[in-house]
């Protein structure tokens, strides 16, 4: 059963055409991540599916349905990239302001021990640190038992271990039969949570498919070496230099080491290592052309894109439940 629909969905603001006939489903009981760069439109494709944008041209569907009618908002949950909180509400305040809204809310000490943040009822959520403020936006979205529910970056900001709380109650909503379709810049993210992937680029879908075979797709390679100076080097898709070690992404290793060796140019270290989605997504996003594998061209310094740190977009809309407020 798809739960969620875009049939060659189009939404242009003014000039910009922030999504061009964009196709997706959203099956029953998926975990569906959403990478894309800055302004890719990951954002407006999650308002579109949730109502809170109407489409230019194409459509949307949620169960079924209009995503504008209340009737099927309420079956979704929500956590937009940045949310406003009631700076003098105290934190299960808030979590009960929400539960009014639905008729078999979730406990408040259940839901905010899910994402681990059950101490801080009794505070206030100014008082709350950045990301002790996500955590809560993020719960909020499952309070009304949604069968569906739209997480746009929903870690960004968190340290390591606030993020891996939040990730374990994504998994057991998605483990307890939930969907979710979840936008992130954090490819480990994805790695992490998600069954298959859309990754989106200037609007339109590039890759649709599981994070295995996304890889697949690009076939790319991190060869990482220390050389003082390195020549043009055929095949090489992007090159980073991190702390003295410099990384190249090839599809094709084995020619790279090949023509390195015959360049007679000192290295050290040398390592190969399959593509990270990080590497895959920098192929799809930065490479296009030249997927699926074809020949190869002259060497590219081409600096990849620092995805994992992104500044999130504008603040745009309030947590759930909210009222359309199309633009
Ligand atoms: N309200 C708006 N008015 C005008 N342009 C907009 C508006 N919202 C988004 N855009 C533009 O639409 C494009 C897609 O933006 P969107 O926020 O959907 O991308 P995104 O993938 O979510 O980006 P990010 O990762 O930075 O949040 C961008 O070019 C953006 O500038």
């Amino acid at each position: 059963m798809i739960l969620a629909r875009a049939v060659q969905a189009t939404r242009r603001y003014g000039d910009v055409t922030a999504l061009d006939r964009v196709d997706l489903e959203l099956p029953a009981g998926e975990l569906v991540g959403l990478l894309g760069p800055n302004g890719a439109g990951k954002s407006t494709l999650l308002s579109l599916l949730v109502g809170l944008r109407r489409v230019s041209s194409g459509r949307v569907e949620l169960f079924g349905g209009d995503p504008r009618d209340p009737a099927y908002r309420r079956q979704i949950g929500m956590t937009p990239q940045e949310t406003g909180l009631p700076p003098t509400l105290r934190v299960g305040e808030v979590v009960d302001f929400v539960s009014a809204h639905y008729a078999d809310p979730v406990p408040r000490t259940e839901l905010l021990g899910r994402f681990g943040i059950d101490d801080l009822t009794r505070r206030q959520t100014g008082g709350l640190s950045g990301g002790q403020k996500r955590r809560l936006a993020v719960a909020l979205a499952f309070v009304g038992r949604p069968r569906l529910v739209f997480l746009d970056e929903p870690t960004t900001g968190l340290d390591v271990t606030a993020r891996r709380e939040l990730w374990d109650g994504i998994r057991q909503f998605h483990a307890d039969g939930g969907t979710v379709l979840l936008s992130s810049h954090y490819l480990e993210e994805i790695e992490a949570l998600a069954h298959r992937v859309v990754v989106l680029g200037q609007g339109r879908v590039l890759a649709d498919d599981t994070v295995n075979a996304i890889r697949d797709l690009v076939g790319v390679r991190r060869v990482s070496l220390v050389a003082p100076e390195l020549p043009a080097l055929p095949g090489v898709r992007a090159v980073e230099r991190t702390e003295g070690v410099t990384h190249l992404l090839t599809t094709d290793a084995d020619q790279l080491v090949r023509e390195l060796v015959g360049s007679g140019v000192p290295f050290s270290g040398l390592e190969i290592r399959p593509s990270s989605l990080e590497d895959a997504f920098l192929a799809i996003t930065e490479a296009r052309p030249a997927i699926p594998a074809q020949p190869q061209d002259t060497a590219t310094s081409a600096q990849p894109q620092d995805t994992a740190s992104a500044q999130p977009a504008a603040a745009r809309s309030e947590p759930v439940p909210a009222q359309p407020a199309d633009v």
